[in-house]
């Protein structure tokens, strides 16, 4: 069976090309836009040139390397750029790569002008992104959370690699020609103006790209939480049965109870919102905690379609294709008359972009709903997330940072049933083999890890 996915409709591919002065948090829009495509699998990858100029050597330079009059460091930052631009070209083609990011400063016009070239004549469609920013504020915050610590200034005295930092910046100053309505008016780009304070976007031709602009048009960096909760244990769950609407058990609603403390401890006196799914085992689980809820059709669990309401063994005796097809390809696999993982991603797109717009926010979901919002987060290949064990009784937060998402597990004092399914049987329950080499991506962090 074919799969689409908006990329193999359009038969295109883009390269997205970021343009801006250092510390624009150009690398951050890059990784997220490569993460937030990849879920939604759709074929992207970030080539940051940075690194290639780092790889030729030069990995300790100091302002004066990025001072445009310096013949030779020019030349070998444009090397670096060649050997970048040809790596990317290399992808699209070995590949099959769909959206490609070229992550660099990319100031001068060109510089553009080179690179565009370089898209049309592979048929490429180039669209550029660029983080324009006049708030000092926020470039000073930006170069003290993640330039000092860049393996540019490893071993560096924070405050002398802040100075140079901003020397860096300085150099770029001198050349930088930002976007121009008048100059630039035929290209396909996007001018993000002091993050998405003001957004200007300019001959956007395709679904695709519109899908990348509407993304990082919604994207913010004020520091928030997500915490994520499986529902409590609840009736079905002991009787080792899936999907249905049932109640919770009573160490279910004892989990309930517990609930509200448990998240004041991770949140202290923040304030939040609760999602919820519109299922009653979701709704029990949250209804002790006192802030505003909100229930939502998108996050009801995986529907099981004809299997609904039925254990694991009855499914293996009543649909025994079926049961193996699932277990060897669980992300693909959609029960009859209901749904796939990729299903459930997809329905979980506008989530996905409302969790990206909003504040601190609490999920109180399903097994395999969570398991997808959490390898949004976490960037969980597709084969592995739907072995990932998420067990019940347990808060999980998730902290979004500059490059990456710490997390940290809460666990309930309250036991539960494990609902958990290792592939080649139907039994649930964690076996003390590792049958399953995904399933404890999630049981194996420490406490908080990063
Ligand atoms: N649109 C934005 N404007 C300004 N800062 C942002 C934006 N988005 C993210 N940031 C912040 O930028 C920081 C990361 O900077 P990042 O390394 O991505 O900058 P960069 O532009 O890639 O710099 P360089 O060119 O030196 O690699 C993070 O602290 C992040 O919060």
């Amino acid at each position: 069976m074919a799969f689409y996915t908006v990329s193999n409709v359009e038969n295109l591919r883009v390269c997205v090309v970021m343009v801006g002065l250092p510390a624009r948090g150009k690398s951050f829009i890059a990784q997220k836009i490569v993460r937030y495509l990849s879920w939604l699998s759709i074929k992207a990858k970030c080539f940051n040139v940075g690194n290639y100029r780092r790889q030729s050597g030069s990995g300790h330079p100091n302002a004066e390397f990025f001072d445009f009059n310096n013949t030779e460091a020019f030349g070998i930052r444009q090397k670096a750029a060649e050997q970048a631009v040809a790596d990317m070209m290399a992808w699209y083609e070995r590949e099959n790569g769909v959206v490609a990011i070229l992550d660099g400063t990319n100031t001068t016009r060109e510089r553009r002008d080179w690179i565009l070239k370089i898209c049309r004549e592979h048929a490429i469609e180039p669209m550029f992104l660029e983080s324009w920013s006049d708030d000092m504020d926020m470039v000073l915050r930006n170069i003290s959370d993640v330039k000092k610590s860049s393996p540019d200034y490893e071993g560096i005295d924070p405050e002398v690699a802040t100075n140079d930092f901003l020397k860096r910046i300085s150099k770029y100053e001198k050349v930088y020609e930002p976007l121009d309505h008048e100059l630039d008016k035929n290209l396909t780009y996007v001018k993000l103006i002091n993050v998405a304070q003001e957004v200007i976007i300019n001959r956007i031709q395709t679904y695709l790209e519109s899908r990348v602009v509407f993304y990082v048009m919604n994207l913010h960096i004020r520091p928030r939480c997500i915490w994520l909760s499986r529902h409590g244990e609840s009736l079905y769950n002991v009787e080792k049965k899936i999907g249905g609407d049932s109640w919770l058990s009573e160490r279910g609603f004892r989990y309930s109870y517990k609930l509200p403390d448990l998240v004041k401890q991770s949140a202290g006196d923040a304030d939040l919102t609760v999602w919820t799914s519109t299922l009653i085992r979701t709704q029990q689980t949250a209804q002790e905690l006192p802030y505003k809820q909100l229930h939502w059709k998108a996050l009801d669990e995986l529907d099981a379609g004809v299997c609904d309401g039925m254990t694991y063994e009855e499914i293996e005796e009543k649909y025994p294709g079926d049961f193996k097809a699932r277990d060897e390809n669980k992300y693909e696999y959609r029960y009859p008359g209901g749904e796939s993982y990729r299903d459930v991603v997809i329905r979980l797109e506008p989530i996905i972009m409302e969790l990206e717009r909003q504040e601190n926010i609490l999920i109180v979901t399903h097994q395999a709903v969570l398991r997808c919002i959490y390898a949004y987060f976490m960037n969980v290949p597709q084969e592995e997330s739907p072995w990932m064990s998420i067990p019940l009784h347990t808060l999980i937060k998730l902290e979004p940072k500059a490059y990456g998402t710490k997390v940290t597990r809460i666990k309930a004092d309250v036991p539960a049933v494990s609902t958990y399914k290792e592939k080649g049987t139907s039994q649930v329950g964690e076996s003390t083999q590792d049958g399953t080499k995904f399933r404890n991506i999630l049981l194996n962090l420490p406490e908080s890890s990063k």
